[in-house]
């Protein structure tokens, strides 16, 4: 049996596994979110960890089988989420700063400003954004009043959940996180496989408080048998995307899966090939195994299954997110309506904070039904937006995309998605891809499993194919992008045409 920890930004999660990687059992607990201030994004550390530990120990509870059955525990995380604890007593100086947070976006502006994109670029795959670690550490830091002398002095240590889990699960003997988590941070160099000095320089990281990088699948310690009454090895830790696109057994160069949530997240695998972007994705590492790393590149839509919840909340046009299927169905195309949902800007590849929402195409006929198929329509052309860029950048095409999310359930949405593509979407068995992945990592680094077996485990549960004729995906698709262009700089646009009549 592999016990998964599923640490995620609403909840800690448990799942044990059987040989065969079925499901035998479960825990889960809600994570408190706290928004101190507009823009900010924290979590208690000690909740991440009791809540974790309570899942897991329900889940191996809730079997009928004695923890010493269990062969290894995989970890997969939030990630980006960072904190600092005090290495003598374990405790953290300050909240866990979320991925979501964007208080340290001006030191972001500052960092691009003084000329850096192009060396974070370089040597960490990554766009300069407060989204990801670094600048988050700095920041506690900075405002935590004495931190930076104490971790001057050696009695601090930093890291992201994952770190903080293993950390705790190994009762403090184990200071370490994985390559995957590594590479959100804004300081892992993907070329020398190391913490980069000149950008823990730049960045104000003093190297003493970073764990320690291991292989995603690798040796992290053995927890500490107060926990669960007998010492358990940790054998894998990863990224929750990147333990989505293991999950999905996504281990081929070109192989690829989209998470439909409140976003969208987009890896496709690139083989042991780390391929810079230059279409605004990121590069990033998508597992270590042995001796070698496995990139991904990755996009990202922000505006997703959010965009069915304001159809739902804002416009009232639906009762709850599934409805949103039987009312498409009510027509048989959108006529021309077409919805932009870049209601916070746009992500990969246009990357336009000004950007705003828009519908277009409205005639005297547009009903609801039109707008809500429209609605759905956009997550599946914001998808193939960032998969084009992928396959550009990667120089191959998409082999397959693999689904899991809360929106999957969705067929007329799946359909449309393989229509828009031009390529199959599959919707495997398992919904709990993430933890899956996990188990999968650990399963197969502690000989549980082989390479061979991992294929038979998440299969398709259906299969969707394209069935729209290429002419008419290319004029769907090319409506949709003169859509976009149109919403682009809306934002500083206000006022433009004033006093013109
Ligand atoms: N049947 C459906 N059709 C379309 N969207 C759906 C459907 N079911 C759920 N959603 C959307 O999926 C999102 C929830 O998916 P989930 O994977 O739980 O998201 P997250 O992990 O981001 O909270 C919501 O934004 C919701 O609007
Ligand atoms: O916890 P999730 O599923 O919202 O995923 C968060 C991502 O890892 C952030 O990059």
């Amino acid at each position: 049996m592999i016990l998964s920890l599923d640490q995620g930004t609403t909840s800690s999660r448990a799942i044990l596994f059987d040989a065969e990687a079925e499901v035998i059992s479960q825990g889960q607990y809600e994570i408190r979110q706290s928004f101190p201030r507009p823009g900010w994004v924290e979590h208690d550390p000690e909740q991440i960890w009791e809540s974790q530990l309570a899942a897991a120990r329900d889940a191996i509870a809730a079997s009928s089988v004695p923890a010493n059955h269990i062969t290894a525990i995989g970890i997969t995380n939030q990630r980006e989420t960072a904190l600092i604890w005090d290495k003598i007593t374990g405790e953290p100086i300050y909240p866990a700063i979320v991925w979501q947070d964007r208080r340290t976006a001006d030191q972001c502006e500052e960092l691009k400003s003084r000329g850096m994109a192009g060396v974070i670029a370089d040597k960490t795959g990554l766009v300069i954004d407060a989204y990801f670690s670094a600048t988050k550490l700095a920041w506690i830091l900075d405002h935590v009043p004495g931190a930076r002398e104490r971790a001057g002095k050696g009695e601090l240590l930093a890291g992201t959940i994952d770190t903080w889990l293993i950390w705790k699960l190994t009762g403090g003997a184990v200071h370490a996180t994985d390559v995957t988590n590594a590479s959100r941070t804004m300081m892992y160099n993907l070329h020398e496989r190391q913490w980069d000095e000149e950008l823990m320089d730049t960045l104000r990281i003093p190297p003493s408080i970073l764990p320690e990088v291991r292989m995603s699948g690798g040796d992290f310690g053995v927890c500490d048998q107060q926990w669960f009454g007998l010492e358990i090895p940790i054998r894998s830790v990863l990224g929750d995307q990147q333990a989505a696109l293991f999950g999905h057994t996504c281990l081929e160069a070109g192989s690829a899966k989209n998470t439909y949530g409140t976003g969208c997240f987009i890896l496709m695998n690139t083989g042991t090939e780390a391929v810079a972007s230059r279409h605004g994705l990121l590069t990033t590492v998508a597992w270590g195994m042995g001796d070698e790393l496995y990139y991904a590149l990755e996009g990202s839509v922000f505006v997703a299954g959010a965009a069915v919840q304001w159809l739902q909340e804002g416009l009232g046009l639906i009762v709850t997110p599934a409805d949103s299927e039987e009312k498409a169905s009510e027509v048989d195309e959108s006529e021309g309506v077409v919805v932009v949902p870049a209601f916070t800007g746009l992500g990969a590849p246009y990357w336009d904070m000004y950007a705003r929402g828009a519908i277009f195409g409205l005639t005297r006929g547009t009903t609801s039904a039109h707008l809500v198929r429209a609605t759905l329509e956009s997550l599946a052309f914001q998808s193939r937006d960032v998969i084009d860029a992928m396959q550009k950048d990667a120089g191959m095409p998409l082999t397959d995309l693999r689904v899991d999310g809360g929106a999957v359930r969705n067929n007329l949405l799946m359909q449309f998605q393989a229509d828009i593509l031009g390529s199959e979407v599959t919707r495997t068995t398992y919904a709990e891809t993430t933890a899956l992945g996990a188990a999968l990592l650990a399963g197969l680094t502690s000989g549980v499993w082989t390479r061979e077996q991992l294929e038979s485990f998440n299969t398709a549960e259906k299969v969707f194919s394209p069935q729209m004729e290429p002419e008419e995906r290319e004029r769907r698709y090319g409506a949709w992008q003169d859509a976009v262009s149109r919403t682009m700089g809306w934002e500083k646009h206000e006022g433009k045409h004033e006093g013109r009549l």
